[in-house]
């Protein structure tokens, strides 16, 4: 995509390109689309980024709840995003057998009710092993320090999509 055609793009074209950027948050997107032009993939990001930094608090946790479980019901419904699917298998959360999915479930529940959102982690920057055993470590974070952690993996989680976006069409910046 060349800088000319992203920033010429119409509304519903960039919300319909950016819109889950941050997972199940279209409304970033066209938010942002309001000050483009970008210049290239540091300025879109930082523009992204800075967008939920200044949320107050229950915005920032709203976001952190638009996120699916890591191996959760939705994936077994087959109902995630095109990105968290494939964010999810490679991490190998499509293949767990019977026992490792029943224990993400528990860690799952356990870190929902001690926080009042899901447990969120950029599953690309790691794998089944690895998700477990943060999960089960960042259960027992202070409060303040897990919502900082958890919007820092929804950055790496918008840093790849918005990556991927920009490397799919070879014009890009
Ligand atoms: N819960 C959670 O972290 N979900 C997200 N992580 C990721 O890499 N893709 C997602 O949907």
């Amino acid at each position: 995509m060349d800088k000319k055609k992203k920033n010429s793009m119409d509304f519903g074209e960039f919300v319909d390109v950016f819109g889950n950027v941050i997972e199940r948050c279209p409304l970033i997107a066209a938010k942002k689309k309001t000050q483009r032009p970008f210049s290239d993939l540091e300025d879109l990001k930082k523009h992204f980024f800075a967008f939920i930094d200044a949320l107050p608090q229950k915005s920032q946790e709203g976001i952190l709840r638009c996120h699916p479980d890591l191996a959760g019901s939705e994936l077994r419904r087959g109902t995630l995003t095109a990105e968290s699917q494939r964010e999810q298998s490679a991490a190998g959360l499509t293949s767990l057998g019977a026992d490792e999915r029943l224990r993400l479930a528990e860690l799952n529940a356990q870190y929902r009710a001690r926080f009042g959102f899901p447990f969120v982690l950029a599953a690309r920057f790691s794998d089944r092993a690895a998700v477990s055993r943060e999960l089960a470590r960042r259960l027992l974070c202070p409060s303040a320090q897990e919502l900082r952690t958890a919007l820092g993996e929804v950055k790496k989680i918008g840093s790849l999509r918005l990556a991927d976006l920009l490397r799919a069409d070879p014009a890009k910046l």
